[in-house]
């Protein structure tokens, strides 16, 4: 019998998340499989609105607004998600480990306090994959330079985004059967293939 899993892509800018998630779910059209795709922030008409308030390049919230805001375009989405739980495939462009990455490893907010609004929003909701993509900073830089608009969250120093993309490593080290890397460094075609064949594994 076919699974139907939830899957999550996750990484720091430019690591090509939306591109490989775009490519399995052409492929998934292609063989007839029913499936829904997510972002986060955003996903749905009431999560994509807080998503434009926390990247917009005015916005001025500082940390724990942040981190409120991001739980609350995911409260938005746990709905959509446990109704399709099973049902369909789910491919999820970030999820929580992004919050743990970013507002835990990056900006220093306590671990215990994010798990305990997450876990209690997330109940029952189990990833069953996730996708990690790292980029050398260069790589990085130069993607995002080549980007019409930079969003609020596309802009901190060098230092944020190594100490995020450090801590998705220590998250996938804690559970390596349930992760795969992928090194976005690598040919983009040649990733493309290795996701696919984990895809047509996991479904
Ligand atoms: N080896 C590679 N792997 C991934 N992306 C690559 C690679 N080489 C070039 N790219 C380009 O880098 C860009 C990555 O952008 P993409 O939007 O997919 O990343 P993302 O991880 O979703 O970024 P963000 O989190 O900022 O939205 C794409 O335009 C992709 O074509
Ligand atoms: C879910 C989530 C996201 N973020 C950050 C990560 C990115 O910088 C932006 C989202 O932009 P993208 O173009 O969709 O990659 O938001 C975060 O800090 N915390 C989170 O929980």
């Amino acid at each position: 019998m076919s699974k139907k899993p939830i899957i999550v892509f996750e990484g720091i800018e430019g690591t090509g998340k939306s591109y490989h998630i775009d490519k399995i779910a052409k492929y998934l059209k292609k063989k007839n499989r029913s499936f829904i795709k997510i972002r986060e922030p955003g996903g749905n008409v009431n999560s994509e609105k807080i998503r434009k308030l926390i990247l917009n390049n005015n916005s001025t919230f500082n940390k724990y607004t942040d981190l409120l805001l991001y739980l609350s375009a995911r409260s938005e989405n746990v709905e959509l998600i446990r109704k399709n739980v099973g049902k369909k495939i789910i491919l999820i462009d970030r999820f929580s480990d992004s919050t743990i990455a970013y507002q835990h490893y990056g900006m220093g907010i306590k671990i215990e306090f994010i798990k305990t609004i997450n876990d209690f929003l997330i109940k029952g909701i189990n990833i069953n994959f996730t996708f990690l993509n790292t980029v050398s900073q260069r790589n990085m830089r130069k993607r995002l330079i080549e980007r019409k608009n930079l969003n609020r969250y596309d802009k901190f120093n060098h230092n944020f985004y190594k100490n995020v993309q450090r801590g998705f490593v220590k998250i996938l080290k804690k559970n390596p059967k349930r992760y795969m890397h992928v090194n976005s460094n690598l040919d983009i075609k040649h990733n493309e293939k290795i996701i696919l064949d984990k895809i047509k594994n996991l479904i």
